[in-house]
């Protein structure tokens, strides 16, 4: 399967009718949110993924815009052939509320007063940002997701879709977040935006017209990136090495890469993000708290969804014990989930880089196994052979399970070793009389779920695969799926 690219893209634009009630009690009377799409939407509507993005991502997840040199932010998983296959599934991305990209936000014009909101735009939550995005999946005629994903601050999101609207969506993926936010995360957030409210441009959020604050943004920024490194990565990176020089100045001018490179970080951001948005953004991460009545398990009673827990081992702002914590409270409410880490020394920033693993995960689980990618060729035998024959065929193959066959190769019936122990023991001497005539079947594009129920009402541990005719065209064992989980761990 060869992975490939969306191509070049557009941003399109909704406007809300109705506006949008907030959970402060205020409301947005104008909103505009920003959204790109990959793929198409099927027939029936349910092939719709939602991917949420991060803290300063935008709609812009995948493929080129005309005349950009990089893709969007998720592209490692957006596109044919990848996780998020865009000739199987309708992928959709939107601007966050609260945002600079599109979406409406504090640079955004208030409708009443014909200049940018600055800090007259309310404060907006997680679950407000969810609630615009229902409006566009509203919009957009789609009933059910099939999916929603996102990483870090996108994570959030998901969550707050699989509890907000169960009915809305069927799996949730994600990745490298927590279900509230920690005094940690807060800290960090508050040292950023005090960052930006103490650079004088920022004139109480009042700038536009003017030099915005990108001191303190840059600063900001500086701090956040940090974040999403982890200790190793930057000593692989930077080590001690100086930048454009041989030894020490003994000044505070620029001494390491690392200094360096946060700089450059810092200076990328601010021409790409408007520092009202971070303070909103922050603002919004560090009122995220899913649990009910103090209680994560609470929190989860009502979702529907099956889910993909995703951690990152080096990432130390949302270790992996947090994605634990979500994992054991809807495991306890009897949800299906899954738990995985990424192996990556990248920190928290590694759902943005990690391609190879994040593709497998979430292929995995999208897509379900089936029986023909597990099933092994099967070694027949024809029903008029002795049990000596049926024997002699068991230890030359190395199997266990013989599928009987009449004529042409149609199934006829089983014989297991257990049946040959049997008929040494009872010296019966032709198969006939040994063999299971009532062979359950399976076939090939049946799931492997499905397979595993049929073994576990019958309680075999083979199934032959047959074709429309009843063919023998492979085997299915518990071997052989054990040996498929045992991959995945
Ligand atoms: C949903 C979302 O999260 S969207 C937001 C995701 N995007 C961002 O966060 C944008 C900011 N970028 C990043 O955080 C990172 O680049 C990532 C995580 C996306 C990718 O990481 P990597 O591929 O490892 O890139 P890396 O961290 O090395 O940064 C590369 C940049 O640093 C610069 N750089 C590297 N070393 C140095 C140095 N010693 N001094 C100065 N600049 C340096 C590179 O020139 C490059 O610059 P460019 O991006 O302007 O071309
Ligand atoms: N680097 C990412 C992750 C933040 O959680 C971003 O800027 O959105």
């Amino acid at each position: 399967m060869s992975a490939g690219s969306v191509g070049i893209v557009k941003t399109h634009y909704h406007h809300l009718s109705g506006g949008l009630p907030l959970e402060s009690g205020q409301k947005l009377d104008e909103v505009t949110i920003a959204y790109e799409t990959y793929g198409k939407l099927n027939k029936d509507k349910s092939n719709a993924i939602l991917i949420l993005h991060a803290l300063s991502g935008d709609a812009h997840a995948a493929g080129r815009h005309e005349g950009d040199k990089r893709p969007g932010w998720w592209d490692i998983v957006i596109g044919p052939g990848k996780a998020f296959d865009t000739d199987k599934y309708f992928v959709i991305c939107s601007n966050i509320i609260g945002g600079c990209k599109g979406s409406t936000g504090p640079s955004s014009i208030n409708p009443s007063t014909g200049k940018p909101y600055g800090l007259n735009f309310p404060v907006i939550t997680i679950g407000d940002m969810v609630n615009a995005q229902k409006k566009l999946i509203d919009f957009l005629g789609i009933e059910q997701l099939y999916a929603v994903a996102g990483g870090s601050m996108g994570g959030m999101q998901a969550l707050q879709w699989c509890v907000a609207y169960p009915d809305s969506v069927r799996r949730g993926i994600i990745i490298a977040t927590a279900a509230y936010s920690r005094p940690q995360h807060i800290a960090f957030n508050e040292v950023g935006r005090r960052a930006i409210m103490s650079d004088p441009n920022w004139n109480r959020g009042d700038y536009y017209g003017g030099e915005p604050p990108t001191k303190g943004l840059a600063l900001a920024r500086m701090v956040g990136h940090i974040t999403y490194l982890s200790d190793e990565s930057m000593q692989q990176k930077f080590g001690r090495r100086l930048k454009d020089k041989e030894r020490y100045g003994y000044d505070f001018s620029t001494d390491f890469q690392v200094e360096s490179y946060l700089q450059h970080q810092g200076g990328a951001f601010v021409k790409r993000f408007d520092a009202n948005s971070y303070l909103y953004i922050t603002k919004a991460i560090d009122y995220f708290d899913l649990k009910k009545n103090g209680s994560l398990d609470e929190a989860f009673r009502a979702v529907k969804a099956r889910f993909l827990v995703i951690s990152v081992t080096s990432d130390w702002l949302y270790p992996p014990y947090q994605s634990k914590e979500i994992v054991m409270a809807l495991s306890s409410n009897g949800v299906d989930v899954s738990y995985a880490e990424i192996n990556s020394i990248y920190g928290h920033d590694a759902f943005l880089l990690e391609g190879g693993q994040l593709n497998y995960l979430i292929s995995n689980f999208l897509t379900p196994k089936l029986v023909k990618d597990v099933m092994a060729s099967a070694v027949t035998i024809d029903e008029n052979s002795s049990i000596e024959a049926a024997a002699r065929a068991m230890l030359d193959s190395g199997v266990s399970h013989l599928p009987v066959v009449s004529n042409g190769g149609t199934i006829s019936g089983i014989v297991t070793a257990w049946d040959i122990s049997k008929a040494v023991a009872l010296k019966y001497t032709c198969l006939d009389e040994i063999m299971t005539r009532n062979v359950v079947t399976i076939r090939k594009c049946d799931t492997l779920e499905a397979a595993a129920a049929k073994m576990e009402l019958h309680d075999i541990s083979a199934l032959p695969v047959v074709d429309d005719a009843g063919h023998v065209i492979g085997i299915l064992t518990s071997d052989g799926i054990s040996k498929l989980i045992g991959q995945h761990k």
